[in-house]
């Protein structure tokens, strides 16, 4: 069911002035333009200039580097950034994704540009002092756009919750720009419609307070009534400006991110990416790894270290699907989970007071038994599965590992050390496969180098559970059908349709995610599902696509059952619509100049 990705015409959305493509400029428009003279002689193709760029990629010393050389090719020549991207993703994702853009975010006041506007404008800086302007911090970001590229998706953080990093301040605007970035790469979003936002509400962290180059507001974090009302009148002004804007919530504190989310779910489009998207994400992974743990699900025994808004996230997504597909009833569904957090295993009567999230998952079976902390609990629990989400660098160590690998003699152990970045990861693929024969079923949150089996030459290909396989074909399917908002059985159906994406190669080589080099055509294939789901929930406002949809019906799945089918031919027309970077000078600029 591979799609052949065709894609809508880079040159669809009009730009006040030609794009800027360098050297590929042809002579005549050098002469219509008055630019004889004033570019190097030669008049070269787009891949040419590709080849150059990838070298001077290549030349850099650092990742850092290679950051900061990504974003002044973007904001200079933004066609050529994306064909670079698109033809070298797996080199270049870990780049402007994690794990180097949480190094960039650390370094963001350091690192700025010194770009003056329009190309400077990498989205918008929302001090808390200014949210009664609101609508003229909007005015102003229309002005420096080109006309026709009003946003359809947005990414917003407070610099909170960075990754694993803790709160960054303005600094995490690294995070909108980076997400962003990949819905254009992975999912085809048109690069001019994507709009990052940092809410710039101060910092807790006095490393930031007291940097003479920080760029962010210098002052503490809000009261949770300020902060709420202050994030309302943003929300307000941004939807009443840009009607049907899709807005992803990123790393705000946990908190505040199912503040947020309760909120707002129901009143506009939107979705947070560390609750829902990982939660999607990590459930695609979990429904190939049960397939090949040898134990079935209602016998899984899953303990998370981390409790928040990521743990609680997947664990709630995970509870859904045992519900959902294998029928538990969701207090035995439940009952099959564990958490521990900075103070051990969360139980009901441990002796505090719990924050909200945490309380649906409290054990109430523990009698006496408090565990402190994770060497405990897994020798009380004996795991089958052991999910990570808890910015605990090595937190499974070797002891960790080979206690797995010998509680799970019977069946392969299922080991996700997702925290973000690679400094915050609770083990490597290499040390899960070592210490556990080769046995891991594993998926981390920042990608891992392969690994080879040393005694037997094979080479073993680790998952990478982030939520970059979901948010950008959730953007892309939510910009198309236009749902009135994001339900859990709209997210529940992308992962059943992630999981589904596996190629036949990926399954025989027992992988959980399919391969990155095949992101847009997975993209695709989630976003045509989810599309489907919004239509037989009576959420989709897109005549076109309801339409599309009634004739070509996807299976019998159900809105409490989605099982993440489409029709080819929705599927066809969603590769349609995804941009993509032009091949050629012809199809970026007007033929009368
Ligand atoms: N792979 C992916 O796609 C994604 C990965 N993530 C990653 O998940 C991580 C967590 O994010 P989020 O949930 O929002 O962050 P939080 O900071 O809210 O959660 C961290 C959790 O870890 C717990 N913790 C801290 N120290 C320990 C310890 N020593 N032992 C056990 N638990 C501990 C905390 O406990 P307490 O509650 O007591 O403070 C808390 O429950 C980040 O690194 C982030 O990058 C997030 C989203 C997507
Ligand atoms: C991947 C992501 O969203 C995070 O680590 O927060
Ligand atoms: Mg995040």
């Amino acid at each position: 069911m591979a799609p052949a990705i065709k894609t809508t015409s880079p040159a669809s959305t009009p730009a006040k002035k030609p794009l800027n493509v360098g050297t590929a400029l042809p002579y005549e428009a050098r002469t219509a333009l008055h630019l004889k003279g004033l570019v190097p002689s030669a008049v070269e193709d787009f891949s040419a200039q590709e080849a150059r760029a990838y070298e001077q990629l290549r030349n850099k010393g650092t990742d850092l580097e290679k950051y900061i050389f990504l974003s002044w090719l973007r904001n200079t020549n933004l066609n050529l950034f994306y064909r670079l991207v698109l033809g070298n993703l797996k080199e270049i994702a870990p780049i402007i994704y994690t794990p180097t853009v949480g190094q960039a975010c650390q370094e963001f006041s350091h690192i700025y540009p010194f770009l003056a506007p329009p190309n400077s404008v990498d989205g918008l800086y929302i001090p808390l002092n200014e949210v009664d302007n609101i609508d003229e911090i909007i005015q102003n970001y229309r002005a420096s756009i080109p006309e026709g590229s009003e946003p359809e998706t947005t990414v917003i953080t407070d610099g909170s919750r960075i990754l694993g990093l803790g709160d960054l301040g303005m600094n995490g605007m690294g995070i909108p720009v980076g997400k962003l970035q990949l819905y254009v790469a992975a999912a085809g979003l048109d690069p001019r419609r994507c709009l990052p936002i940092v809410l710039d509400f101060g910092t807790d962290n006095p490393k930031y307070l007291e940097d003479p180059l920080y760029l962010g507001i210098r002052q503490k974090r809000p009261e949770d009534a300020e902060f709420y009302a202050a994030t309302e009148k943003v929300l307000n002004g941004l939807t009443k400006a840009f009607p049907g804007i899709f807005i992803q919530f990123e790393d705000f504190n946990t908190p505040h991110a199912f503040g947020l989310l309760d909120q707002w779910r129901d009143r506009i489009l939107c979705f947070n990416d560390d609750i829902q998207g990982t939660g999607s994400v990590i459930l695609a992974g979990f429904i190939s790894a049960i397939k090949l743990a040898g134990i079935p699900a209602k016998d899984q025994r899953i303990l998370f270290v981390g409790a928040g808004s990521a743990g609680v996230g997947v664990a709630k997504q995970l509870v859904d699907y045992l519900v959902i597909e294998h029928k538990i009833p969701e207090e035995q569904a439940k009952a099959m989970f564990w958490f521990v957090d900075s103070r051990g295993v969360i139980t009901a009567n441990r002796g505090d007071t719990l924050a909200e999230h945490k309380v649906y998952f409290a054990r109430h079976d523990n009698g006496d038994t408090q565990c402190k902390n994770l060497e405990e609990a897994l020798e009380y629990v004996k795991p089958t599965a052991l999910i990570g989400l808890s910015t605990i660098y090595k937190a499974f160590n070797e002891h960790i590992l080979t206690r797995m690998n010998e509680l799970n003699s019977d069946a392969r152990p299922i080991i996700f050390p997702l925290s973000n970045p690679k400094t915050k990861a609770e083990c490597t693929f290499e040390e899960a496969m070592r210490f556990t024969n080769n046995r891991v079923l594993f998926a981390s949150g920042t990608a891992f180098p392969e690994y080879t089996i040393p005694e037997t030459g094979e080479v073993r290909v680790p998952g990478q559970g982030n939520n970059m396989y979901v948010f950008p074909p959730i953007g892309l399917g939510a910009k198309l059908a236009k749902p009135t908002r994001i339900t859990d059985s709209l997210i529940f159906a992308v992962s059943k349709a992630l999981s589904n994406t596996l190629n036949s190669e990926e399954i025989a080589r027992g992988e959980l995610y399919p391969r990155i080099e095949r992101i847009r055509e997975t993209s695709a294939q989630v976003a045509a599902a989810f599309i489907h789901q919004a239509v037989r929930e009576g959420l989709a406002q897109d005549q076109f696509w309801i339409d599309l949809v009634a004739a070509n019906p996807a299976s019998s799945a159900t809105s409490a059952t989605p099982d993440g089918t489409y029709s080819q031919r929705v599927l066809d027309e969603v590769c349609k619509n995804m941009w993509a970077p032009a091949d050629s000078v012809s199809q970026l600029i007007p033929t009368k100049l």
